[in-house]
């Protein structure tokens, strides 16, 4: 149980929103911008109700401050999705941001500059968590994409204010649950992308859920060279090998069917339109990098999918965004997408690429559900606590404030 913006009278009041607004982007500009539009409900609706909207996000990965992960980017996609203009500040605590905020008007919004600038975010340090409250009268938290990481944005801030979950949470919690709160099986995942070592860990936990397990993307390169192939140039964690060892032996044990790629579109550098060829993947070349899953893989993967009625998905089985490593994504994307038409599968996909891969494959309005949650939809499906919901729970309604039913 916990409050949403209903609970607030907001008008006048200073509103910190942490959204999460790390959207894909390419030389400088955005180029998929679900996660700011699905933001902008909440945004629009607390400036309608006369507050001063100030939103917080990361973009990216920064280690500290670096320029190329400035988010300057988002103001012109923002202020598209909310309709108004956008006021800016060069920091998210100090003395910019509180210019910025002290000549904001009832219903004006304004963006602060990436909150993991300051390393202190992702260390949920208190005196910075401090210095963001020190910014509001009160906390939204609208990033339900970002709720799987405790930082002082995400979870430490909810306990300095008066706290709500703003309506994309709302939306993200309630579909989730809907589709999948009882998942009719044989329920498959496919999981891809880029995170390998902040994503290898959970899949530990999901083969119990799910009885095929299709790993794909950067994650897949992980496994092959875990399982003694060579990977060449490849995206691949090799210290996660012995993880990824684990979560074969866990799926062993759960009996959950790991279905890995077993021919690859190799190329010798990650560019666009690069000189590929398909290989097995036991004949990676040394100087070359796995870029997309084969022609056998898409065609193993997408016999699997037609056994199943439940799939779900978070990352890219290759680098989609560079031509012509976009086959696999847009193959299994399409597939999935004409039996969800068909009514014969339920298909839920998640994550700021995955989102972007989907509308490239032209089946983002074919899926079941399509979450802006990656990482942190495969926590909750793993029907694991998240920290940044659980720190909205309102302690005397009762329930955990996690997201499930229980
Ligand atoms: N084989 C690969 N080698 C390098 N990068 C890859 C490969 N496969 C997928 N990727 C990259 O993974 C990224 C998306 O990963 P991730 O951030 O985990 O997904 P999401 O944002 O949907 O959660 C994309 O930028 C894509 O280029
Ligand atoms: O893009 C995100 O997650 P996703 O890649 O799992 O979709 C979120 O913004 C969280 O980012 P993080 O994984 O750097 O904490």
């Amino acid at each position: 149980m916990f409050r949403t913006i209903d609970a607030f009278d907001v008008k006048g009041k200073r509103v910190l929103v942490r959204a999460d607004l790390n959207v894909p982007s390419k030389d400088g500009k955005v180029t998929d911008s679900t996660r700011i539009d699905r933001s902008a409900a909440t945004l629009k609706e607390l400036a309608e109700r006369g507050a001063k909207v100030i939103v917080l996000t990361h973009f990216g990965r920064p280690k500290g401050r670096e320029d190329k992960y400035s988010q300057k980017l988002l103001l012109e996609p923002l202020a598209k999705a909310v309709g108004q203009a956008v006021a800016w500040a060069d920091d998210c605590i100090g003395p910019d941001a509180e210019a910025a905020i002290a000549k904001l008007n009832n219903g004006d919004i304004a963006l602060l500059e990436n909150v993991r600038f300051h390393p202190e975010e992702e260390k949920n340090d208190p005196a910075f968590a401090q210095a963001l409250a020190k910014l509001g009268d009160l906390y939204v938290n609208d990033a339900f994409s970002t709720a799987h990481r405790a930082h002082a944005s995400t979870e430490g801030l909810a306990h300095l204010l008066p706290a709500a979950a703003g309506r994309l949470m709302q939306v993200e919690l309630e579909a989730l649950a809907k589709a999948l709160g009882t998942p009719e099986k044989p329920v498959a995942a496919v999981v891809g992308g880029a995170k390998v070592s902040t994503k290898l860990d959970l899949l530990g936990n999901l083969v119990s859920r799910v009885d095929y397990l299709i790993i794909g993307g950067g994650m897949a390169n992980t496994f092959l060279f875990a399982q003694g192939k060579a990977v060449g140039k490849s995206l691949c964690e090799k210290d996660m090998a012995d993880t990824a060892r684990e979560i074969l032996e866990k799926a062993k044990a759960a009996k959950c069917h790991i279905v890995l790629p077993v021919d690859a579109v190799v190329a010798a550098e990650f560019a666009e339109n690069a000189a590929n060829k398909v290989v097995s993947v036991d004949a990676v070349p040394d100087d070359m990098m796995i870029l997309d899953a084969g022609p056998a893989s898409i065609e193993a993967i997408i016999d699997r999918l037609g056994g199943c009625k439940t799939l779900v998905w978070n990352g890219p089985l290759g680098a989609f965004e560079i031509n012509p490593f976009d086959k696999a994504t847009n193959a299994v994307a399409q597939a999935a997408a004409e039996r969800t038409k068909q009514g014969k599968l339920l298909t839920v996909a998640g994550g700021g690429d995955t989102v972007a891969a989907l509308a490239k494959a032209g089946v983002d309005e074919d899926f079941s559900y399509v979450s802006t949650a990656g990482g942190a939809f495969l926590e909750w499906l793993e029907g694991k606590t998240l920290p940044g919901v659980a720190a909205l729970e309102i302690k005397s309604g009762g329930g955990c404030g996690c997201g499930h039913s229980h």
